[in-house]
C-alpha cells in the first residue's frame, strides 16, 4: 500500500538553493520503491506524516524537504533553512536523524553526510582555540602533541592518580586525560582529583620547563558539569573533557558557552559512537559526528588510529582528520589518535596524520616494562625519532626507554 503524498517530496529536476542543508542518506526500502522510500525519509524528516492532511497552510509547501537525487541506494535531500532553529544541534538531529531511523518501510537507513551552508554555520562559534591556539598554549609547533590516560581507567584514588599524572607529565607527556568513565566516584571525587592533579602539574612543569595540561572529565548532570568546568578554570587549567554523546549535544553546547567565558578548550570523547556509526547499512556516519562536533565547538576530537584496537580503516581515519582540519566556517579541530597505541606505532600514526595530531597512549605508556615515567619518555623518543627521520630501531640504540618499549610491543597492532 503506498501513499501518493510521499512522492510529492521527490523532484529529481530540483536544483538545491545555496542556503539549503543537504543530507546524503543510504536507503534500503522494505517492499516499496526507492522513490517512495526516499520521499518518506524527506517527509518524516521535514514536515510530513503518513497520510495526506486536510489543512495545509501555504508555508508548509515552502518547508517541505526535497529529494533531488537518487543514485542506486544513495539519496540526496535538500532542506530549507527555515526548518531549523539557529544554532541548535539537538534540533538538527531531531529533524534529519530522528524518527527516520525507525520507519517500518525501510529495512536500513544511514545518514552518510551533511553539507551545511554558511548561513547555517554562522550561528555557531565553533572551537575556542583551534589547532593554532592549542599549539600556542603549549608553545609546541614542530611535532604531534601527546596525551595519556592513566590506566587502569578507573580505580586510583586522588593521590594515586595524581602520582601517575606526575609520572606521565615528567616523562614528557603534554596532556593527562581522564578516561571516559572517570568522573566523580566515591573513591576519587572530582574536586579532590583536580586539586591533587593540579599540584602534580605544577611540579612537572617546574621540573621539565614544559607546559602541561589536564583534560579533566567534567561529564555530569546539567549544572554540575558547569560547576566542575568553573572549578577547573579556578585552578588555572586551560581545558576540560566531555563525553559528547552520553552527555548530549545540548550539554556540549551549554559547556561551550561556559568555556567561552572561562577561556577553556574542550576535549571531546566520542564514547558510545560505535552504537550507531559502526553498521555500514544503518545509523549515522562519523563524518556527520565530526562536523556537528566541530560546529558545537570542541577543540580535540578522537578519530581513530587505523592500526590500533578500535575499528576504523586508515582511509576513514584520514578522512575524519581532514574534516577536523580543513578550511571551514569555524576553526579547525585537533584530531586525536587513540586506542591501542604504543611507541612502535608512532611511525604509522605520523605517516597517516602528519604532525597535526594528538597521539594518546594509555596502556602504551603505563604498560611500559619500567612504568609510566619510562613509558612517557619512550613515546616522546619515538616521536622525536620520526620527526628527525630516524628509524625507531636506530633511535632505540641510544634511548633505553624506547628500546624497552620495542622489546615488549615491537611494532604490533593490537586486536
Ligand atoms: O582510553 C582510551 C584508549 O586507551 P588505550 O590507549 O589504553 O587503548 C580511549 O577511550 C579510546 O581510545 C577510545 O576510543 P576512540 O579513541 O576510538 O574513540
Ligand atoms: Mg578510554
Amino acid at each position: 500500500m503506498s501513499f501518493e503524498w510521499y512522492t510529492e517530496f521527490v523532484d529529481l529536476s530540483y536544483e538545491p538553493e545555496e542556503n539549503e542543508i543537504i543530507c546524503v542518506f543510504r536507503v534500503e526500502p522494505d517492499g516499496i520503491s526507492m522513490e517512495e522510500a526516499a520521499g518518506r525519509v524527506a517527509s518524516e524528516s521535514s514536515v510530513g506524516t503518513w497520510t495526506t492532511l486536510a489543512k495545509l497552510p501555504e508555508r508548509i509547501k515552502r518547508l517541505m524537504a526535497k529529494v533531488f537525487e537518487i543514485d542506486g541506494n544513495v539519496v540526496k535531500i535538500a532542506y530549507p533553512l527555515d526548518l531549523f532553529e539557529e544554532g541548535s544541534i539537538p534540533q538538527l538531529l531531531s529533524s534529519v536523524a530522528g524518527n527516520v531511523f525507525g520507519m517500518k518501510a525501510l529495512k536500513n537507513l544511514r545518514l552518510e553526510d551533511i553539507e551545511f551552508p554558511a548561513e547555517y554555520c554562522k550561528h555557531f562559534s565553533g572551537p575556542l582555540l583551534g589547532i593554532e591556539g592549542v599549539r600556542k598554549l603549549f608553545g609546541v609547533y614542530d611535532r604531534p602533541l601527546t596525551a595519556t590516560v592513566p590506566k587502569p581507567k578507573v580505580g586510583f584514588d586522588a593521590d594515586e592518580y595524581a602520582d601517575i599524572a606526575y609520572q606521565g607529565w615528567s616523562g614528557g607527556i603534554d596532556f593527562i586525560k581522564d578516561d571516559e568513565n572517570l568522573t566523580s566516584q566515591p573513591f576519587v571525587r572530582f574536586e579532590k582529583r583536580l586539586e591533587k592533579v593540579m599540584k602534580a602539574r605544577e611540579k612537572a612543569e617546574k621540573e621539565t620547563g614544559e607546559k602541561k595540561v589536564y583534560l579533566a572529565n567534567v561529564t555530569a548532570v546539567g549544572k554540575e558539569m558547569l560547576r566542575r568546568a568553573k572549578l577547573v578554570a579556578d585552578y588555572g587549567n586551560e581545558y576540560v573533557m566531555v563525553d559528547i554523546l552520553t552527555a548530549g549535544f545540548s550539554a556540549v553546547q551549554m559547556l561551550r558557552e561556559e568555556c567561552e567565558d572561562l577561556g577553556l578548550g574542550i576535549h571531546a570523547h566520542r564514547a558510545m559512537h560505535a552504537a550507531f556509526t559502526r553498521n555500514p547499512k544503518h545509523g549515522i556516519s562519523l563524518d556527520v559526528l565530526v562536523k556537528i562536533s566541530r560546529l558545537a565547538g570542541v577543540d580535540n576530537f578522537h578519530v581513530g588510529t587505523g592500526v590500533g584496537k578500535m575499528e576504523g580503516s586508515k582511509d576513514m581515519v584520514k578522512r575524519l582528520a581532514d574534516i577536523c582540519r580543513r578550511e571551514w566556517y569555524v576553526k579547525p579541530v585537533f584530531p586525536v589518535s587513540s586506542g591501542g597505541l604504543h611507541p612502535g606505532l608512532v611511525p604509522d600514526i605520523v605517516q597517516l596524520f602528519g604532525k597535526d595530531v594528538i597521539i594518546q597512549a594509555g596502556g602504551g605508556v603505563h604498560g611500559h616494562p619500567d612504568g609510566t615515567h619510562a613509558g612517557a619518555k619512550a613515546l616522546r623518543q619515538a616521536i622525536d625519532a620520526v620527526i628527525k627521520g630516524i628509524s625507531l630501531d636506530e633511535h632505540a640504540k641510544k634511548h633505553a626507554e624506547l628500546a624497552r618499549a620495542l622489546e615488549k610491543w615491537g611494532y604490533t597492532r593490537p586486536k
